[in-house]
């Protein structure tokens, strides 16, 4: 058995992909933000204030008949962002592309931050991340993915994110016509919930590649690409307007100007990300100052692969082999 969602950016931006899922008999469907740095399923819901609420898709369990309460169940999650969320949570059906899980833990949002809040165009996230990162308390929960692994033709699913443009999710096979490249393959660490890898290097602009290991996550759920200082001022280095701007926390530059693309080894391949791909945004509605896809991971503590690189390649994320494919698109 397969699977496989369309997944659409949430705006201009590209800041986030929404796919839709649907929970429950009979189905409600939700539009939710995959995402393989983290490892809980949750959801906008009935139990969600209604101030909070609002604006969103809610999932009722009380309107579903296959709905059960995992009783003495809670979650609670921070991300990265410092934006979290808690509550507590049912089993039921989920169905993502086709594939359904039938009694898959939906954690159901009591309480949610401002970010989620001010964030209407998802309703919650599904975690496709390691179970050792779920949140659910006594008792860990499995992801999705998890539960339906065993089911699917190969353990494995495939990510093809696009600029401003529909991609999908594929669960259990790999649509090779995706990519232009050979897919190269390295070991993939869970032990902290996240796809971690190491890359084998990066160049600026096509120059040949700076053979240094850049070890860090492949995150569907985060905007940007987040890399050590000494990579990002050598890239912002060809940049002639480039700055740092304090109140956006990032490099910005003049939108008019050609940015050189940005490169990465990793499984014996090469990954290039476009100079139009690493121009993400004015700063605001009209401004002729644009926001950079490649920033500073330095605050975080982890590097981050995030959407801007992930919109590159095709990425299969291949439990079985605990292994992450990339292929140039
Ligand atoms: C506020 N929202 C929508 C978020 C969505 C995802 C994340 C995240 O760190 N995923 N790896 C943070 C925040």
């Amino acid at each position: 058995q397969t699977g496989s969602a369309n997944t659409n950016p949430s705006d201009s931006a590209d800041d986030e992909y929404i796919t839709s899922v649907s929970i429950g008999t009979p189905a409600q469907v939700l539009p939710l933000d995959f995402d393989t740095g983290s490892s809980d399923l949750w959801v906008f819901s009935s139990e969600t204030p209604k101030s909070s609420a609002s604006g969103h898709t809610l999932y009722s369990p009380s309107k579903s008949s296959t709905a059960k309460k995992l009783s003495g169940s809670t979650w609670s999650i921070e991300y990265g962002d410092k934006s979290s969320s808690s509550g507590d949570v049912y089993t039921d059906v989920v169905t993502i592309g086709g594939f359904s899980v039938k009694t898959q833990a939906v954690e159901s949002a009591t309480k949610v931050s401002t970010q989620f809040v001010q964030d209407t165009v998802i309703s919650g996230l599904v975690g496709l991340g390691f179970d050792v990162g779920n949140q659910v308390s006594p008792r860990p929960q499995k992801t999705w993915f998890s539960n339906a692994a065993n089911s699917l033709a190969e353990p494995l699913f495939t990510a093809d994110l696009r600029h401003q443009e529909t991609g999908s999710y594929n669960f259990g096979f790999i649509d090779t016509s995706l990519a232009k490249g050979t897919i190269g393959y390295t070991p993939a660490d869970g032990s902290e919930g996240y796809w971690g890898f190491t890359a084998t290097g990066y160049s600026v602009g096509g120059a040949k590649l700076n053979r240094n290991s850049i070890t860090g996550i492949a995150d569907t759920g985060t905007t940007l690409l987040l890399l050590p200082d000494n990579i990002v001022d050598a890239y912002y280095n060809n940049v002639e307007s480039a700055q740092y701007d304090d109140s956006q926390e990032g490099v910005v530059f003049d939108c008019s100007e050609d940015l050189p693309s940005f490169s990465f080894g990793v499984g014996g391949q090469t990954i290039t990300i476009s100079g139009d791909l690493l121009n993400l945004t004015p700063i605001e509605e009209g401004s002729s100052t644009c926001f950079g896809g490649l920033q500073s991971s330095a605050d975080i503590g982890i590097n981050i692969f995030g959407d801007v690189a992930l919109k590159a390649a095709l990425v299969v994320f291949d439990l079985g082999n605990e292994r992450l494919g990339w292929a140039q698109k």
